[in-house]
């Protein structure tokens, strides 16, 4: 009696599973630039990729979309080994936008945003209506109306990152890799275009610098340092000041936002890594005087 009721759960869990991630290495030179990361991703959720400089957040998307081929370990998608999709298979299920946007396409915005439409066409297809509405609502979402004719080449950098965003939404995937898609937006266009990308009701793993963002739009972060996974769970479970003290060495406080009530991190100045130069900044006072808003590692 008792399991057929476990074997149902099972069951249900795995039908909720959009990615699992199974003790993933990747060496290079034997040098691990990834050592043995595991973890799972629910379908509809929003996880958000966080870590230091040189982490390794990009070597982990590079694996999650096959640009990589991690040394060992295993990755599923949608309960079935990535490495099984056929290519176009594989481009129906999952669009990417990278972190170095390319600097030359020939061709103006609208033209680029229909090359998502590519993996759902058949060589001679041409473009319907419908496919026609879908490249002018995701240039529209991205608020990119009045550049759909302007050169790829002749927008700014947050209007290319955005443009790069509608190709994607028009790809219809069922899971969205972003790498630092906030890169080159200003802070409207930041909160903008995750909610923007929260909101089409699909997986979403994006790499975020900016962990007040992450904190915010993510449902779930992994936290990586040095090529391994320290944490993994919701942004109150990862984003503890010992944690951020430790993986980032900066001192600061974390208190609950007053919109949302998830993390919102504060970071104090004139507390400096050994590693780093003089501060110009001097301790803040009330840094000073709760030693234990700052880790002892990081502490001068
Ligand atoms: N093809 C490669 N060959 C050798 N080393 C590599 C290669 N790709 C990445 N690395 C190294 O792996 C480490 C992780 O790089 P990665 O780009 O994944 O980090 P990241 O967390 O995305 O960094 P950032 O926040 O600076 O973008 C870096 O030290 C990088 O130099």
């Amino acid at each position: 009696m008792s399991s057929s009721i476990d074997a149902v759960i099972v069951t249900s869990q795995s039908d909720n599973l959009a990615l699992s991630v199974n003790g993933i290495s990747w060496h290079v030179d034997d040098v691990a630039i990834l050592a043995d990361i595991s973890f799972s991703l629910n379908k509809k959720q929003m996880l958000g990729v966080i870590g230091p400089n040189g982490a390794g957040k990009s070597s982990l998307l590079r694996c999650l979309y096959r640009y990589i081929t991690p040394t060992q370990g295993q990755i599923r998608l949608f309960d079935q080994d990535i490495s099984q999709f056929k290519g176009k298979a594989f481009a129906t299920q999952v669009a990417v936008v990278q972190q170095d946007t390319p600097q030359f396409f020939d061709m103006n915005t609208s033209q680029l945003v229909a090359m998502g439409l590519t993996p759902h066409k058949g060589m001679f297809d041409g473009h319907t209506a419908a496919d026609n509405q879908l490249i002018n609502d995701a240039i529209q979402k991205v608020g990119l109306t009045d550049k759909a004719f302007l050169q790829y080449s002749q927008l700014s950098g947050g209007e290319k990152q955005r443009a790069l965003i509608a190709r994607a939404i028009v790809q219809r995937p069922k899971l969205l890799i972003l790498d630092e898609p906030t890169n080159h937006l200003d802070i409207r266009y930041q909160i903008q275009i995750l909610e923007l990308v929260k909101s089409l009701g699909i997986t979403v793993i994006a790499s975020i610098h900016d962990l007040n963002l992450a904190s915010a739009m993510c449902d779930t972060l992994v936290l990586l340092n040095k090529g391994r996974l320290v944490s993994q769970g919701t942004p109150s479970a990862v984003l503890t000041e010992a944690q951020i003290g430790k993986v980032f060495e900066v001192c600061c406080e974390v208190k609950p936002h007053p919109q949302h009530a998830k993390p919102l991190v504060n970071y104090f100045y004139g507390y400096m890594s050994h590693s780093l130069s003089q501060s110009p900044f001097q301790p803040s006072p009330k840094a000073e005087q709760d030693s234990s808003l700052c880790d002892s590692e990081v502490q001068r």
